[in-house]
């Protein structure tokens, strides 16, 4: 019987090669968890998103963890009916005191996606073309998630032995804005957490062909702001031009929020941002971006600024203002010709530091009721603020990082690039001011994966290949001195 060999860089060499030699198995699991509609979008679909948890725990279980799918208890949905949220999976793999602790952090859940909505194929069949794996989820989170569960089975399969002890944090509800997780964060603190040394989250993308380690990202406040008229739909032959119409408002309140250089006009909302330092300056300059590629990749022929250091600010560490849509507008094909009793617009703003989601809460209130005002409507205005999240941002000199950096080096032969991420992982932040752990994130994901639009995809190679980095980092983990 081999006994199981402590891993050594020569044992990472075995790893990879099963890895390489699985990478089939590997895509075909894939495939089965992209089938799984976890669109936590659509309170509708959150039994799927449960189904997706449970076929997780089971994998986890088939390597020896212990699972629990803890509860969240229910959200409160805007037409006030109560939902039950779906758990988040707390897991640990066989622990050894003398073992630094990392807990991996993920999500299952995906963002909607219908094939009417331009995809080339169907959006839960997961489709390799020319060596990309095209699925909703693919890259966002589901592919990396299941590159960490194969980088241990690569180690048990070959009787290694893992080299660091392994915990897993992993959610249904990241796209909604992790309901509940931060509350279940402050539970489990002194118990789950308390034996962890690093927390790592692989959620996100490079910024060009180079590997990279993300230390920042930005929070986000989600707003819907609601107009309602009269008391149902009405004929707009019959009734326009004598009613002051809900859409009409709408479209006046959301023009008022960002110009043509998307620049926010809410009063006194860019007054909180961290001022930009010279040192901070220096490292934009050194980031491999390519902007042509990156139109290309956009389809865009310009973007908002003409400089790789302006736009890599302007997405990372400054705030934005996106417009997502109006529920209850007419969407469908066709021509109807009503007017819609109620609509609601959708928008959020990305939050960097030193922004405070409740102070931007209270700016954008007041901003829009004024607007709001000067248009003399009878009809009713409500702004609500169903999420926020704050930006988080580590600590570079963190000894996570060493690790990170080495495993990159040994997969991919290069350095890292140190960026930061515009989009949100709203625990990150919580982590880090609940636990005090070290938090880094060691994305796989392409710069050109697509998360959240159509077509997202994969690389086969960054799957594969972020599997063995993610395999080598526990290696170079268990390398550090131990905190
Ligand atoms: C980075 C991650 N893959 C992601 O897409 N996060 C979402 C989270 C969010 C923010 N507001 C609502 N959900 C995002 O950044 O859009
Ligand atoms: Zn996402
Ligand atoms: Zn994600």
């Amino acid at each position: 019987m081999q006994t199981t060999a402590e891993v050594s860089g020569s044992g990472l060499d075995l790893i990879f090669k099963y890895i390489d030699e699985q990478q089939n198995e590997f895509v075909q699991e894939l495939k089965e968890w992209v089938a799984i509609p976890s669109d936590s979008s659509d309170p509708q679909a959150w039994d799927e998103i449960v189904r997706m948890l449970n076929v997780t725990a089971d994998k986890i279980k088939t390597l020896g963890g212990n699972v629990e799918l803890a509860d969240l208890g229910s959200q409160k949905m805007p037409n006030g009916q109560s939902v039950h949220l779906p758990p988040v999976i707390l897991a640990e793999l066989k622990k050894d005191p003398k073992k630094p602790t990392l807990c991996i952090y993920g999500h299952v859940d995906v963002q909607p996606a219908k094939k009417e909505d331009g995809w080339t194929t169907d959006p839960y069949t997961l489709t390799e073309i020319n060596g990309n794996l095209y699925g909703r989820g693919a890259s966002d989170n589901k592919g990396p998630v299941l590159a960490w569960l194969h980088a241990v089975e690569a180690y048990q399969a070959l009787k290694q032995e893992i080299p660091v002890n392994i915990k897993f944090i992993i959610e249904g509800m990241e796209e909604a804005g992790s309901n509940g997780l931060d509350t279940l964060t402050e539970q489990r603190n002194m118990t789950f957490f308390s034996d962890v040394d690093y927390i790592v989250i692989s959620d996100n993308i490079w910024i060009s062909k180079k590997p990279a380690l993300t230390y920042g990202t930005r929070g986000n406040c989600y707003f819907f702001v609601e107009v309602e008229g009269q008391k149902q739909d009405m004929h707009s032959g019959v009734f326009g031009g004598s009613i002051h119409e809900a859409m009409t408002d709408l479209i006046a309140v959301l023009d008022s929020l960002v110009d043509s250089s998307g620049h926010i006009l809410i009063p006194a909302i860019n007054k909180a941002v961290a001022p930009l330092t010279e040192e901070e300056k220096k490292r934009y300059q050194g980031i491999e971006f390519d902007l042509e590629a990156h139109k290309k990749d956009c389809g865009v022929t310009k973007f908002l600024f003409d400089t790789k250091e302006e736009i890599l600010q302007h997405r990372w560490r400054y705030p934005s203002l996106s417009i997502h849509g109006i529920e209850g507008a007419f969407f469908e094909t066709g021509t109807k010709t009503v007017i819609p009793r109620k609509v609601i617009g959708k928008f959020s703003i990305r939050q960097v530091p030193n922004m405070d989601p409740s102070e931007v809460e209270k700016q954008v209130t007041e901003y829009l009721h004024k607007v709001f005002a000067e248009r003399n409507s009878p009809n009713q205005l409500k702004v609500t603020m169903p999420i926020s999240a704050k930006p988080w941002v580590a600590d570079v000199s963190d000894p996570q990082f060493v690790a990170g950096r080495r495993a990159v080096q040994t997969v991919f032969g290069v350095d890292p690039d140190l960026i930061c991420e515009g989009s949100t992982i709203p625990i990150a932040r919580n982590f880090q001011d609940v636990t005090g752990k070290s938090i880094m994130m060691l994305p796989i994901g392409g710069a050109d994966d697509g998360e959240h639009s159509q077509n997202e995809k994969m690389s086969r190679s960054n799957y594969i290949q972020g599997t063995k980095l993610f395999a080598a980092f526990f290696y170079e983990l268990s390398q550090l001195p131990h905190i």
